[in-house]
């Protein structure tokens, strides 16, 4: 059967990276997808403004949604101190299936937890089936249009602290109007946009933090 960009990316990382470099990993994917085929990952520009985000953050808990083939799974992990963990929320199967194997070659496998299935349902549960208190980071680069349902849901479960840093990719493209209105207007987020541009491509894009007040 024919393989998915999603699987050939997943070759070419096996082929060319080094098992247990998660450096080499990253540098992997992003080669393959600006040379031979451009694909959603975050990329290596807006991707030190995530670095940047996540040392800031220096979080013991952290969420990401929409984990494609688990490029920034694997940059995130990268960062986090002994003992930290990251949980990531992939809702293709296919997708969640190339990124646990990304994942595990990155030798990252012990940081993170990836949960296939939709954002809406797998947020109620990361209290009492994961074992989360509340989240010190949450990296939004899932479907655009759940980025603001997604967020007020992390508010009603109490998932939110005092300092909490949000980061969502992709304010401008492919667009997520609706959250920068929500998270700029509201009382309990303190805003700051970070221009970039589109992985992999010279078309500009923006990743904003908000981060939670309380
Ligand atoms: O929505 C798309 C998209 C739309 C159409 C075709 C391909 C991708 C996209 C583009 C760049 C991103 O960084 C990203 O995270 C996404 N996404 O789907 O989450
Ligand atoms: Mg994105």
């Amino acid at each position: 059967m024919n393989q998915s960009k999603e699987q050939r990316i997943l070759n070419f990382v096996l082929q060319n990276a080094v098992r247990g470099d998660p450096c080499s990993v990253v540098d992997a994917i992003d080669k393959y997808c600006s040379q031979k085929e451009w694909a959603m990952n975050v990329g290596d520009e807006k991707g030190k403004i995530l670095d940047k985000t996540v040392e800031e953050a220096n979080p013991s808990v952290a969420l990401e949604l929409g984990t494609y083939c688990g490029y920034s799974a694997v940059r995130i992990s990268r960062l986090l101190k002994a003992g930290a963990r990251l949980l990531t929320v992939e809702f293709n199967p296919e997708f969640a299936a190339v990124a646990k194997q990304m994942i595990e070659f990155a030798g990252v496998q012990d940081k993170v937890k990836l949960l296939q299935g939709p954002s809406e349902e797998i947020i109620p549960q990361l209290k009492k089936k994961y074992e989360v208190d509340t989240l010190d980071f949450v990296f939004l680069d899932h479907w655009k249009d759940r980025y603001t349902p997604d967020t007020k849901l992390l508010q009603e479960c109490n998932l939110l602290r005092k300092g909490s840093i949000l980061l969502a990719d992709n304010v401008i493209f492919p667009g997520a109007p609706d959250f920068l209105n929500y998270v700029r207007k509201s009382p309990h987020f303190q805003c700051t946009n970070y221009p970039s541009h589109l992985e992999y491509m010279q078309v500009e894009d923006a990743m904003e933090k908000a981060v939670f007040l309380g």
